[in-house]
């Protein structure tokens, strides 16, 4: 179907509408499109969801955890064939780079790693049949204890890319040295390891899948998030641990009450690492890092993971790293070709009724008359709730999830969402970051994000481990200085772009000074390279716009969804100024880019 037909008629002047009910299509003025607005082909892709269901922590209780046989289990009673369902051909041709020097090769098989034997067999109850890309390089590097800056794409598995080396490398020194490094009847633990991620969500996520791969081998993992219990988290921190997996808020929170200590940190990674580097948590994690007891760069390895990461992020991140290499998994900071990207231009009245248009076509072409799992990003907190009470009044199945909502009500509605009981969930960007859900099918940005980046997190919660998503954009006048971002992203992924939308992006060069300029694409350069191979005028070029916005509607923006403080609420000053853009010339730039190793490879060569 081509475009003019679904995207609402291209205009500039949006008039607002008064009306505040839901009107079919035929009744009105402006005539939204009223079939569903997706080629035969994505409709098939996206409404035809089967495979894993993994369970998450978030999904049952802790006591409700089959702690004795974490593996998922299909209704027969078999391990679910987890390898069966990735499609692995989808990564084959994906571009990889490396850099830096003396990098180890790649594997491709788990069983050519120097991985620990108990570690592989819980790889393989995974099912995890091969390698993902980013696996391949990520493990034998990090498991030659070398620092690791790495950008790859949503959904190609860099959970298990920083996990399985970490506990691994545990596991040996542990049989080397006999015992275990908790030191018995001691009130302060001593993790190994250390993951930090920006929200408390994931952060169960990530304890759920650093335990599965733990699973029998000894090693403990525990998780310590805002929001929740502390006396619980540190009743589990008393018991022992190897791997503390935490939002930065809670963890300085229990280092203060001199609960956990950094002495004997080994390995430290951070997820989502562009975004703990950025201004909401910066101040935090230079904090935890530089002034609580934690070995310096060089004693310690440090990995930092992302989908995405701005050149002045990767320059202010090279502080925490030693020697580190880089990799580049994808085209650097794009999204994945796996998710169809549709962008229609809405005008902002119009854009509930259009979501109910999309939302109903969805459930007619669905199975069984059924909502596949619908992922609708809103801008504000109350916007989410607002859109959930539209939604339900007109008998769609919806449940919002933003900061302000107490943590059990956060888990309830993922919970509800997951389990298809509440098929679409409303969400502010507490959930655009790292969170895996297997069968969600279609991502809806009912409000664009300001910032490119983010919607490349957003979008990349479908389309995940090989399956193909749908990801639909609302366009609207306000989103204007994103449009040349788009254009750049939707053909970086192959995607169709709408002309309407190139002539904005060409428009929009008088937008250049604006925080919602394009950072990445505005000299066709990608923002994920190793900045160290970047000459030094490029990189400051890149710096200009990553957060600062003064101009447009920031107050209305705040969401506190990530865990900067331990009571998850947001730094007042984020989105307000560009400060990072002073970041500290630390010298790290006089190594690149002369002496760096540079090699680009497909995913399985
Ligand atoms: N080797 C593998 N074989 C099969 N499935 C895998 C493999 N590695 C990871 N997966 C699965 O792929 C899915 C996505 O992995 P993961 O959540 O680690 O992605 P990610 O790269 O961290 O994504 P994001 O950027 O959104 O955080 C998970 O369901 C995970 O279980």
């Amino acid at each position: 179907m081509p475009w003019s037909y679904t995207a609402t008629e291209f205009t500039h002047n949006s008039t607002r509408s008064s009306r505040s009910h839901y009107m079919p299509p035929q009744n009105r003025p402006n005539n939204t499109p009223t079939s569903f607005p997706f080629s035969d082909d994505s409709t098939r892709y996206a409404f035809n969801c089967s495979g894993v269901q993994r369970f998450s922590r978030l999904e049952r209780p802790p006591h409700h955890r089959n702690s004795l046989f974490p593996f998922v289990e299909d209704e027969t009673g078999g391990e679910v064939q987890n390898g069966d369902v990735i499609n692995f051909d989808a990564y084959e041709s994906v571009p990889v780079e490396v850099s830096g020097k003396n990098v180890p090769p790649p594997v491709d098989a788990f069983d050519k790693t120097d991985l620990d034997e108990g570690l592989k067999k819980n790889i393989e109850r995974c099912k995890y049949v091969k390698p993902t890309p980013v696996q391949r390089y990520a493990i034998p590097i990090a498991v030659a204890g070398r620092d690791l800056m790495v950008c790859a794409q949503t959904g190609s598995g860099k959970t298990a890319a920083f996990c399985f080396p970490i506990i691994s490398e545990i596991l040996k020194t542990r049989s080397a040295s006999g015992f275990s490094s908790m030191p018995r009847g001691s009130i302060i633990a001593y993790p190994t390891a250390l993951i930090l991620c920006p929200t408390r969500e994931l952060s169960c996520q990530i304890r759920d899948e650093a335990d599965k791969f733990a699973y029998q081998t000894g090693v403990k993992v525990v998780v310590a998030y805002g929001g929740a219990s502390i006396a619980q988290q540190l009743w589990h921190l008393e018991k022992g641990v190897d791997i503390l997996v935490a939002t930065p808020g809670r963890l300085v929170d229990i280092i203060e009450r001199e609960r956990v200590s950094l002495k004997k940190i080994k390995y430290l990674a951070l997820d989502e690492a562009d975004r703990m580097l950025d201004m909401g948590f910066e101040h935090q994690m230079r904090k935890i890092v530089d002034q609580m007891h934690m070995p310096p760069p060089g004693v310690r390895q440090t990995m930092l993971f992302s989908a995405t990461f701005p050149n002045d992020i990767q320059k202010l991140a090279s502080d925490f790293l030693s020697n580190y290499i880089f990799l580049t998994v994808g085209r650097a900071g794009s999204s994945t070709e796996l998710i169809a990207q549709k962008i229609q231009f809405v005008q902002d009245t119009e854009k509930r009724n259009h979501l109910i248009d999309i939302l109903s076509g969805q459930k007619a072409h669905g199975s069984n008359g059924k909502h596949a799992l619908t992922l609708v990003f809103v801008e504000t907190k109350k916007g989410a709730d607002a859109l959930e009470n539209w939604l339900s009044r007109y008998g769609f199945p919806a449940i919002a999830i933003h900061g302000d909502k107490v943590q059990m009500e956060r888990e309830r509605a993922l919970r509800s969402f997951k389990s298809g009981l509440t098929p679409i969930l409303v969400a502010t960007d507490v959930v655009s970051r790292g969170l895996d859900v297997p069968h969600v099918a279609h991502v809806i940005n009912f409000d664009l994000p300001r910032d490119i980046d983010n919607y490349v997190h957003r979008i990349g919660r479908t389309g995940r481990a090989g399956k193909s998503g749908l990801a639909t954009a609302f366009f609207s006048n306000k989103n204007i200085p994103l449009a040349k971002a788009l254009v750049g992203l939707l053909q970086e992924a192959n995607q169709e772009v709408p002309s309407w939308l190139s002539q904005y992006a060409e428009e929009g060069s008088s937008f250049s000074g604006r925080s919602q300029a394009p950072r990445r694409y505005s000299s066709g350069n990608y923002g994920g390279r190793d900045f160290r191979n970047v000459s030094e005028p490029e990189v400051e070029n890149h710096n200009y716009s990553t957060r600062c916005d003064a101009d447009y509607g920031v107050d209305s923006y705040h969401d506190d969804s990530f865990d900067v403080n331990n009571d998850s609420t947001f730094a007042s000053g984020y989105g307000h100024s560009d400060a990072n853009s002073d970041f500290n010339e630390n010298g790290k730039l006089e190594d690149g880019p002369c002496g760096y190793t540079s090699v680009v490879a497909t995913g399985w060569d």
